[in-house]
Parts: structure tokens; sequence; C-alpha cells
């Protein structure tokens, strides 16, 4: 047996440890230890992703494309590039300073090319720079999204988060909106923090060759007191970033839920009281907003740039009052207080800038925490179920025929049992069908079933599942995917990897009674959205559903009253065909007129008891 993650799934019943709902969120986030460690694993991922295996600096082809090495080296190289021309464009007052007290007409004409030269180089290099920032922003966000998604919609670890992890709030969201504005929060932060400190270093000596000790001591006290104030007004920031965007995506899904269910709000008359329930949530939305705005206002009316200019200017009067100078002329001396009050201006602006990010550090922080959170929920999911899958194994058997509940307990996630000991072998040709009372735990079975939800004791042996071809599941409320027609009858396959003729799509239409639909779009390749759901009825979205069955012909159907909506004569009709097909029925169903087509019945009383019973030919 393999060794054991964690301890997580330590006690007897994993299955309440493996679902146990945290209440909502009350935690704070801040600009602390914890954002550093979540920080520099979204570094890691953004520099050597897993499954990566050349080093982090290879200039092989998918090696570049998988890492944002080259590309930041690039940026920041750019960066330093411009820094140098800066600092030539810093000293040209100065030189203009000394050649027009001198009245040195040859030398200001010669003057003029390079300070042309200079200004245009400037404004090249920070369209390039703004460019390449755009390409970073770009790749950080496909590369981190990649990275999520792949984790996130993959079997069984989508399912278990979205319904067991109920403490990370819109997983969604954290995906399709807040990469994008941490990757935007990045590249507007990265230059400066990674170049300010080579910037300070060297603007530091030129300040010292100035002033000596006593001028950049000025500057480095005033930069530790504006870190000091901006740290403490960031701390609150950062968590009402995180709460705002949390906000933000219930307001979404809610306008998304609204969009859902627009038939049944309309039925219901329903629209004020929705109406007034998006208020609610656009308010608690816009709270978290205006509190940012309020938090923010301190440090937007800092007086750190202002304060900086007067104090270059006291740097340079140091050389000055103590005498340094008093052998130059005006010319000379209006020359070196310009170049002077340059290089101290300019190392005060460096500490300017880091201080200035802090507003923008505190959304990179809340974005961080939001993203690296999903990413441990998702670390958690996988060692959940990896722990589970080594105490209660889910058998898929390549050779097996049968499907059988060997001494199966089930326990629903907020721990009601659902079944005990239940024991059901389901070999090719005995259809069954389950029956209860609502909440009795006939789908909670099927779950058991598709390794959905893992049994506290027990096993589950199911054949191999192999793109639909052994077993498919249709759950009552149709799932048609966002596509051709085509595409709904080959999922879970895509299209464009197998074939279907047109002619093939006809005799399946009008298997399923649905020959009308030909003439309602315009090709079986044309791909449609959410019309589908206008196009058809509930009805005929659950034949639809069986035209995939009839494609794939699997072994076993799985049936989760797929006919609900259905009028009898096509309940009646699809189910036989089902079975002439040679389609073993799982079927769970409330209309007796569907028992007749089983051969065995199940029967659960809602208290983890059950009885299993023949069900006498009936004639059709
Ligand atoms: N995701 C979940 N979290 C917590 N409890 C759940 C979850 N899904 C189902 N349950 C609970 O498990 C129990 C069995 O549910 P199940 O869906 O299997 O019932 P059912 O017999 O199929 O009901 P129906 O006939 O209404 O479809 C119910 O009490 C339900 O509340």
């Amino acid at each position: 047996m393999r060794e054991r993650r964690s301890s997580v799934v330590e006690s007897l019943d994993p299955l309440i440890e493996l679902t146990s709902h945290d209440p909502q969120p009350t935690r704070t986030y801040s600009l602390d230890y914890i954002f550093v460690k979540r920080f520099f694993r979204l570094v890691r991922l953004l520099f050597r992703p897993p499954g990566n295996t050349y080093r982090f600096w290879s200039t092989h082809r998918e090696a570049q494309q998988k890492s944002i090495f080259w590309l930041y080296c690039t940026f920041i190289f750019g960066s330093c590039g411009k820094e140098v021309l800066v600092y030539f464009v810093g000293l040209m007052p100065s030189r203009f300073y000394s050649l027009l007290t001198s009245k040195d007409l040859t030398g200001f004409i010669a003057y003029m090319f390079p300070c042309f030269f200079l200004v245009f180089g400037i404004a090249i290099s920070l369209s390039i720079l703004n460019f390449m920032g755009g390409l970073l922003a770009l790749k950080v966000r496909r590369l981190l999204t990649e990275h999520l998604q792949d984790r996130y919609v993959k079997p069984k670890a989508m399912y278990t988060l979205v319904l067991n992890h109920e403490s990370v709030d819109n997983p969604d969201q954290r995906i399709t909106q807040d990469i994008d504005k941490l990757s935007e929060s990045l590249r507007e932060i990265v230059s400066t923090l990674i170049i300010a400190p080579l910037l300070v270093a060297y603007y530091t000596w030129k300040c010292w060759d100035v002033s000596g000790f006593i001028g950049p001591a000025m500057i480095y006290v005033y930069f530790i007191l504006g870190t000091i104030i901006s740290r403490r007004l960031i701390k609150p920031i950062v968590n009402s970033v995180f709460y705002k965007e949390l906000h933000e995506g219930n307001f979404r899904f809610l306008h998304v839920r609204l969009r859902q269910y627009v038939e049944s709000i309309a039925f219901s008359s329903g629209e004020i009281e929705e109406n007034a329930r998006a208020h609610n949530s656009l308010s608690t939305l816009l709270t978290y907003q205006r509190s940012i705005i309020n938090k923010s206002f301190p440090l937007n009316c800092n007086s750190f740039a202002y304060i900086g200019s007067i104090l270059s200017y006291m740097i340079v009067a140091i050389p000055i009052f103590t005498g340094v100078f008093d052998d130059k002329d005006p010319g000379e001396l209006s020359s070196i207080i310009s170049k002077n009050s340059f290089v101290s201006m300019y190392l005060i602006y460096q500490f300017t800038v880091i201080i200035e990010q802090s507003g923008k550090l505190s959304d990179l922080a809340g974005y961080t925490a939001r993203v690296v959170e999903l990413l441990e929920a998702m670390d958690n999911v996988d060692n959940e179920i990896e722990n589970i899958e080594i105490d209660y194994p889910y058998r898929e058997d390549d050779q097996s025929e049968t499907i059988e509940f060997e001494n199966v307990s089930l326990l629903s996630p907020r721990s009601k049992v659902v079944v005990l000991g239940f024991n059901l072998k389901i070999n090719k040709g005995d259809h069954i069908v389950l029956t209860g009372p609502n909440g009795c735990g006939k789908t909670s079975i099927l779950r058991a079933l598709a390794g959905l939800w893992p049994c506290t004791k027990g096993r589950v042996h199911v054949p191999k599942m192999k793109h639909g071809k052994d077993i498919i599941f249709l759950p009552q409320v149709p799932y048609l995917v966002h596509g051709s027609l085509r595409d709904q009858i080959s999922y879970p396959s895509i299209a464009s990897t197998i074939y279907i003729s047109d002619q093939e799509i006809r005799s399946l239409l009008q298997q399923v009674h649905l020959s009308h639909l030909e003439g309602l779009i315009e090709s079986f390749d044309h791909a449609y959205a959410q019309e589908w759901n206008k196009m058809l009825s509930p009805g005929e979205q659950q034949r639809l559903m069986f035209a995939r069955i009839f494609y794939w012909k699997p072994r076993f159907a799985v049936l989760d009253e797929a006919t609900s909506t259905m009028d009898t004569a096509t309940e009646d009709h699809l189910y036989s065909l089902t079975k002439e097909f040679g389609i073993t029925l799982i079927s769970v169903s409330h209309h007796p007129s569907v028992y007749r087509f089983h051969k065995r019945h199940v029967a659960l009383d809602g208290h983890g008891n059950y009885t299993i019973g023949d069900i006498p030919d009936l004639p059709a």
C-alpha cells in the first residue's frame, strides 16, 4: 500500500473529513509572510511550471513557451536600457546651463543632436516596454490560467471542489477574472521593484559623491519613514481587495442564474424579489469597493514626492554652504547644482516610486491570495482523492462485464445515512430499476457507481469506462454542450475526433422522434450555445440525450429520471429501443409504467435499508 500523503483522512469515516463544510470565510488577508510564500509559489509556476523538464533558462522553444524567463529577462534588460537613457537626459540641463552661461554657440548646436536622439530614444523605448509589458501580462495569464484550469477541470477534482469545498468561493471567478487582474498588477509592479534597487544603489553612490554621507542618509531616513507609513496604510486594503473580488463573483453568479432560470422566475413573477436580491448583492460588493477607495485615500494624498524635491535641494545645499564649490564661477555652479540635484532627485524619485507601489502591491496581494487559495484547495482535493482511493478502492475492470456493489455503505456529505451494507450484482441484461421516496438515496447510489462519492465501507466494481462505450449516465436535467448537433451526439468525445455521417445523424434523430430538428438548425455542424435550451423543450432535450445512447450503444445506460418530462408513448418507445440495442438499463424512475422494462426492482426506504425483488414480465 502507498504511503499516505497526509493525515487528513485518518478518521474512521473519511467521507465526513472529505466533505466538511467551512463556514463563510472570516480570514483576513494582509501583506505578510503568507503573502510572500504564496507569491513565490506563483513565481515558481511562472518560471518553472510542473511538467517543464527543461531548466528554466533553457533556450529550447518548448521551454520558452512554458516559462516567462526569457520574456522577463528581455523586459528587464529593456527597462535597464531605458534607465541609461533617462540618466543622460537627466544630465542635459546641466550641460545646457554650462553652454549657455559660457555663450558657446558651436557647442550648443552640436549638443542639440544627441539631445534629440536621446529624447526620441526614450519615447521609443517607453512604447517598446509598454508592448513587452503587455506580452508579459498575457503570458502570465496564459500560464496561470492553463495550470489552474487543467487542475480544476479534471475527473473527480472539479466535482469535489465545487460540491464539497464551499470555503473556496467562485472558482470560476478566480480562474477567469482574478488571474487576469493579477497579471496586470504584476506587469505594473514588476519592472519597478526589480530595477529600482539597482538604480537606488547607483544613485546612492552618485549622491554620496556630491554631498558625502549626509545626503544618502537623509534620503534613506525619508524612505524608511515612507515605507512604515505606507505599510500601515496598505494592510487593511489587501483584505478589502480579496472580499471585493469574492462579492464580484457572487454578483456575477447571481446574474448568470437569473438568465439560466429566466422562465421559472417569470412564471412565478419573482422579478421583484430577484431584483431585491441583486440590489443586496450589488450593495455588498460596492461596500467593499467603497472601502478600498476610502482606505486608499491616505495612500494617494501622500506628500512624499513633494518633500522629495525640497530634500534634493537640501542635499545640494550641503556642499555649497560648506564652501566645497567656493572656487566655481556662477556658470559652473549652476551646472553643478543642476547635475547634483538631478542625482539626488532621481534617488528620491526611485524611493518614491517604490513607496507608490504600495497601492498596487495591495491589489497584487489580494489577487495572489485569491489565486493561490484556489491552488491550495486543489492540493487538498487531490490529496483527499488519493487517500480515498487508497482506503476505499473504486475498481474499474477492463475485463469485467458486470457492475457489483459489495457490502457498500454510503453517507451523504452531511453525514446522512443513505444506504447500509448494500449488495447488488448487475450482469448484462439484468435491467434494474431503483425506487423509493424523494431523498432516499437513489441518485447517491448512482454517484457511488460513477465513483463521485466514495463509500464509507465496501467496494464498487465497474467495467472500464472508455469514452462512454461502457456506461453512459443520463441525468434528469440533460446536459447540452455548447456546440453543434454532431457535438451533442458525440459527447463526451469531441466530434472532430470521430466520424458520424449525416445519414447516421438523421437515423438517430428519427429513432428519438426528433427528425423535425433538422429543419430548425442551419446544419449538423452549426454551433449553438444557449440556444439549444430555447430551441428544444425539456422533453425534446431528454429525447436528444437518447440519441447519444443510441449512437454509443454502451453496455450499461444509467437513466436517472431521464424520461421524467417525456410523454408516455415516447418513454415506452425509447425504453424498448434501448433494450433492443442490447443495452442494460439501470434506471431511477417514479413512473410505474417503466417498471415493466426491467427485470429487478431495488426499493430504498430512506433509512439505509433496501429490498430487491423481481418484476414479473408484463405484456408490453
Ligand atoms: N452535495 C450534497 N451535499 C449534501 N447532501 C447531499 C448532497 N447531495 C445529496 N445529498 C443528500 O443525500 C440524500 C440522498 O439524495 P439523493 O439525491 O440520492 O436522493 P434521491 O433518492 O435521488 O431523491 P429524488 O427522488 O428526489 O431525486 C438527500 O438527503 C440529500 O439531501
